[in-house]
């Protein structure tokens, strides 16, 4: 497996809103994406962007909010209620070849492989397994969806 670009840093936060307010007025963000519910990840969604090449953004910061009690966000604001960095994400050409990569290397890997909130398929690996890291991979979006989401 090649690793690809880190495509974005998850923070948890007890309320989305608070958090835009924070990367818009205390770190400069330019906010142009809209928070949207994800129901099947269990969480309320807002990407904020920082800048790449000419045209396109670099990694972006992805702010989760849990939806509802039974998110899986639920224990980890229990333990850290003021929120925090959450899971790294990086892209990979092939999802399934990366599953099998990490299956093989005897990776815990949380749930089936699914969409995820930029359109292509993602899974989980265990922090426990991944230096402490709760570490999501993602397929590479094809096209012009790479810099659109
Ligand atoms: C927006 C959609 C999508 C995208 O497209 O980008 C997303 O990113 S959704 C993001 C939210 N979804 C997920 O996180 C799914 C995968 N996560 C899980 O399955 C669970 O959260 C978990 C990682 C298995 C943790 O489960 P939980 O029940 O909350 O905690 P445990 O008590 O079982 O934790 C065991 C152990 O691991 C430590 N831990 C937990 N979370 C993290 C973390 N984010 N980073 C690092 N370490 C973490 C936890 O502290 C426990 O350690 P000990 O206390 O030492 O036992
Ligand atoms: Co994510």
């Amino acid at each position: 497996m090649k690793l690809g670009r880190l495509n974005h840093i998850g923070v948890a936060t007890p309320s989305i809103e608070e958090s835009i307010r924070y990367y818009r007025d205390v770190m400069g963000a330019t906010i142009t994406h809209e928070p949207f519910d994800l129901e099947e990840q269990g969480v309320k969604v807002c990407f904020v962007d920082t800048p790449g090449e000419e045209g396109t953004h670099g990694t972006q910061i992805e702010l989760i909010e849990p939806l509802g009690p039974n998110s899986t966000l639920t224990g980890f604001l229990a333990k850290n209620p003021a929120g925090g960095q959450h899971h790294l994400c990086y892209e990979v050409d092939d999802i399934e070849e990366a599953r099998s990569w990490f299956e093989g290397l005897g990776k815990r890997i949380l749930g089936p492989t699914r969409i995820g909130a930029h359109g292509t398929p993602i899974f989980f690996l265990h922090p426990k397994d991944m230096m402490g890291q709760l570490t999501e991979i993602m397929e590479t979006p094809k096209g012009d969806a790479h810099w659109s989401n």
